[in-house]
């Protein structure tokens, strides 16, 4: 039987798109279609989307979504069913999903973020006729309250729909003064731990991961990281009591975006038989910005440019980097300290060092196609995309020990490149001589040209398909549906 999906989530490709929950979420679609799920995603009706719709039809209409009017449009994309929330009091609105054009958090997220949940729960629960579904399935804090809305305000007739949450990122909470708990139009009995409740505020993610029926996250290495209070930030409790309801499912990647012999963001195309064919990329991107050839690796950077990445230890260890024969492509945006410093770094090494403040997704392609080395130092990493984009472009990646990157790469130890399995770096600690040592490791086994090409194609050859991601959460599901096949 053809299991209902919701998947209600703030961003999507190819229609918005500021991190990796948009990849991910445009991808589950197509990808669990082979396992039998139709899955129809839910997103804001921001202008970008809304005008990417083109004439869609009115499938329901809001008189009042948490005091706004709002409408739901259908429409379809990549061949798959969407539902966009045309309610221009909270998306109509320039700038960002989440902020002004300056980057600044709108003050009424909360408030934008509950009227989506909840129409996402009238949507489950039957409120829109010709629109029925066995499962609803929130991404991140901005769709966490779903399982909320449905827990408190259940469906007619009595069927409780039941829910996951997926975590891509628990640095990001949706927590709120408890003064907006009146407005969310929960019940009272919402009011408390086992509701909505979290250290005194409104806690979004705290909510879904309390209420939701299963919880996952995207590696397996950041299901276990996330019982420590480092990396559960304030909710591991929570992830420790329901320990028997939390799944690390590793992200896949869309091969229709993102394949070397395909991708027309490319000067030249390739397969792994075909390294050679990546040099005119490089050429292209020592153009681009503005980089001195040389013997040693282009390193290069796609990345938010935050804490979080560790690009202040990057910073710091770009003098090294230079000094041992390194260049450095970098695209990013993010801290606006940071990206002050990365500008500085390119005045200060013309040639060596080449930065691009911004989002633009066809030269993050360029990048990885003509890189030899991608950097992700993350303090923590859920799962990681740009390191999986790497291996799959034979741009190595050079990484911290954990969560996704702990999962994805194998680390060119002795006995990794003695069995001739390893994939890329990794270091086990976020600091300048950790990152400085995983750079030096990387400039020297560039430098064994038959070493590098053989870690190049075991990175290309490596599966980081959704198959088996697909079939994990068909089957968390069908568990949950009761659908076991
Ligand atoms: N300046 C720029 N220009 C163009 N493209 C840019 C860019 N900066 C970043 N990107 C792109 O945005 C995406 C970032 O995805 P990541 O998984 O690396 O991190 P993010 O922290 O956003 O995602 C969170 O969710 C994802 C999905 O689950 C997890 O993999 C991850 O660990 C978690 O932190 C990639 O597709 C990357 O190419």
């Amino acid at each position: 039987m053809t299991l209902k999906v919701l998947s209600v989530a703030s961003e999507a490709v190819p229609l918005v798109k500021t991190g990796g929950l948009a990849d991910v979420a445009g991808a589950l679609p197509t990808a669990l279609a082979e396992h039998g799920v139709e899955m129809t995603t839910l997103v804001p009706g921001y202008p970008s989307v809304i005008a990417r719709l083109g004439k869609a039809k009115a499938v329901h209409k809001w008189a009042s979504l948490l005091g706004e009017p709002a409408r739901l449009l259908s429409g379809r994309v990549g061949g798959q069913p969407l539902l966009v929330l045309d309610a221009p009091a909270y998306f109509d609105r320039p700038g960002g999903p989440y902020g002004d054009a300056k980057g600044q958090d709108w003050d009424d997220n909360w408030r934008r973020f509950g009227a989506f949940a909840r129409a996402a729960a009238d949507i489950a629960g039957g409120a829109v006729k010709g629109c029925s579904f066995d499962l609803v399935h929130a991404h991140d804090w901005q769709a966490a309250m779903t399982p909320a809305y449905l827990h408190f305000a259940p469906a007619k007739g009595g069927r409780r729909m039941p829910s996951v949450i997926t975590i891509h990122n628990m640095a990001f909470q949706g927590f709120a003064d408890a003064a907006i708990f009146p407005r969310l139009g929960l019940p009272q009995a919402a009011w408390s731990v086992d509701g909505v409740e979290s250290y005194g505020g409104v806690g979004f993610l705290k909510a879904g991961m309390h209420l939701a029926d299963a919880i996952t996250t995207v590696s397996p290495t950041y299901a276990q990281e996330i019982r420590s209070p480092a990396f559960g930030m304030g909710l591991e409790g929570i992830v420790l009591a329901r320990s028997d309801r939390v799944h690390g499912i590793l992200n896949g990647i869309d091969p229709a975006e993102w394949s070397p012999m395909t991708d027309p963001h490319l000067a030249a195309t390739y397969g792994p038989g075909q390294l050679a064919r990546r040099k005119a990329n490089k050429r292209a991107l020592e153009k681009e910005f503005g980089l001195a050839k040389g013997e040693g690796p282009l390193f290069i950077v796609v990345s938010r440019l935050t804490w979080q990445k560790g690009m202040d230890v990057l910073l710091d260890v770009l003098p090294h980097l230079v000094g041992i024969g390194g260049r450095l492509a970098l695209l990013g945006s993010g801290d606006a300290e940071l990206e002050r410093g990365f500008r500085a770094a390119a005045a200060l090494y013309p040639g060596r060092v080449g930065v691009r403040i911004g989002y633009d997704e066809a030269l993050s392609h360029r990048l990885q196609g003509g890189g030899d080395a991608i950097l992700v130092p993350s303090r923590f990493e859920p799962c990681g995309l740009t390191q999986l984009y790497g291996l799959a472009y034979g741009c190595v990646p050079v990484v911290s020990r954990t969560g996704g990157l702990a999962d994805t790469v194998i680390d060119a130890n002795p006995a990794a490149l003695a069995a001739g399995v390893a994939t890329g770096i990794q270091m086990n600690a976020v600091d300048q001589p950790a990152l400085a040592a995983a750079v030096s490791r990387a400039v020297d086994l560039y430098a064994r040209p038959g070493e590098w090409r053989r870690l190049q194609k075991n990175g290309m050859k490596a599966d980081f398909s959704w198959r088996a991601s697909g079939a994990a959460y068909a089957a968390l599901y069908r568990k949950l549906t009761g659908d076991v096949r």
